[in-house]
């Protein structure tokens, strides 16, 4: 075997920007710059130079998002910043009472919120070290989650690589990772059909997939993902971004996917239109959404109101009403 070249190594670094920008804008920007035939083309091409020289394979290759053996189980893992969850209020008296609650805390008349889609899925923790990522787990209570880097990797919509020059030694992401209605309805007619019980609706369906053991089922489940925050151990959140907005910027420039239906609101009726407007368009969403999380824009006020035990005081989900009665069986999320 002749000693690899450099032209080699160049051509195998040449396949993955090539492979890495089309996946990109195929599956964060859903704006496909490559046909299928030419993509898996590359992709077989760096594949077949990678196996004959695996020295020069790396973790961010995206030959590297499907795991070969499958686990025998999850590890528990403590979250290095706690995932909260979001305190939540059922109709627009509800959110106006919360409204209340905080403005007594903090006497500043010129608010603003940025108002987000809650993605009906499951939460994921991501870390990055030096931009690479080291990590997924499952959100679990909060302060402990289920390790699941192998399955988190085969989701394309999370860069294996933060899109950073000098990026930070930690940076932690956390969103919602879900299953498109598309992918849902193939999921249960494929489990209908070989006579295994329908699923109840994607949200267990993605938290299922998430836990299930074998990543190269994972892989062919195509699960999703939208980013809604981002931390830097060590850095002051108000260094980060001023805003909740700009900081979901700055996730857009890192290479993660997110939420475009996204505003600025100045005042409870602006939250209560945007409320109402998607209660009307996610119904044309590829997506289920179960509410609009309603967050206090400026990081410096966040920071002022701080947390309870167990919610931000300074965000909320406004929940739409339930579609279906949830049974017994959501109780438990199992491998599926
Ligand atoms: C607001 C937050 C709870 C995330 N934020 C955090 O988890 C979080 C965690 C520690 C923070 O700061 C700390 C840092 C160190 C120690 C303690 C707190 C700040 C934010 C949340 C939860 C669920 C969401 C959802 N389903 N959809 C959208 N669109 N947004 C959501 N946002």
């Amino acid at each position: 075997m002749p000693e690899p070249t450099l032209e080699l190594q160049q051509r195998i670094e040449q396949l993955r920007q090539q492979i890495q920008k089309a996946s990109y804008a195929y599956y964060v920007l859903d704006n496909p710059i490559m046909e299928d035939s030419v993509y898996d083309r590359l992709y077989r091409e760096l594949q077949q130079l990678e196996q004959e020289h695996p020295q020069f394979i790396t973790p961010d290759s995206p030959t590297q998002r499907v795991g070969e053996k499958p686990a025998t189980q999850f590890q528990t893992v403590r979250h290095n910043i706690p995932l909260y969850s979001l305190e939540n209020a059922f109709n627009l008296e509800e959110f106006s009472q919360w409204q209340d609650r905080w403005q007594r805390i903090v006497s500043t008349p010129n608010f603003e919120y940025v108002t987000e889609l809650k993605i009906d899925g499951s939460a994921l923790a991501l870390t990055y070290k030096n931009g690479l990522l080291v990590r997924g787990a499952t959100r679990g209570d909060g302060i402990e989650g289920e390790e699941i880097t192998q399955n988190v990797r085969t989701i394309r919509a999370i860069p294996l690589r933060l899109n950073l020059e000098n990026p930070p030694p930690l940076v932690e992401v956390r969103g919602e990772a879900f299953l498109g209605l598309e992918v849902f309805a193939k999921m249960n007619q494929e489990r209908s059909q070989s006579g295994e019980a329908e699923l109840a609706n994607p949200r267990n369906a993605a938290a299922g997939t998430l836990r299930h053991l074998d990543s190269r089922i994972v892989a062919q489940r195509r699960l999703d993902f939208f980013a809604y925050t981002l931390q830097i151990p060590g850095v002051d959140d108000d260094d980060i971004a001023h805003t909740q907005s700009q900081s979901l910027e700055l996730l857009q420039e890192m290479g993660f996917k997110v939420n475009p239906n996204r505003t600025l609101c100045q005042s409870l009726e602006a939250v209560e239109s945007y409320y109402n407007e998607w209660d009307v368009r996610r119904k044309d969403l590829p997506y289920m959404t179960d509410g609009v999380v309603v967050k206090i824009n400026t990081i410096a006020l966040q920071k002022q109101l701080g947390f309870t035990q167990k919610f931000p005081r300074w965000a909320i989900a406004l929940k739409y009403p339930a579609e279906e009665a949830p049974t017994q069986i959501e109780a438990v999320t199992v491998q599926v």
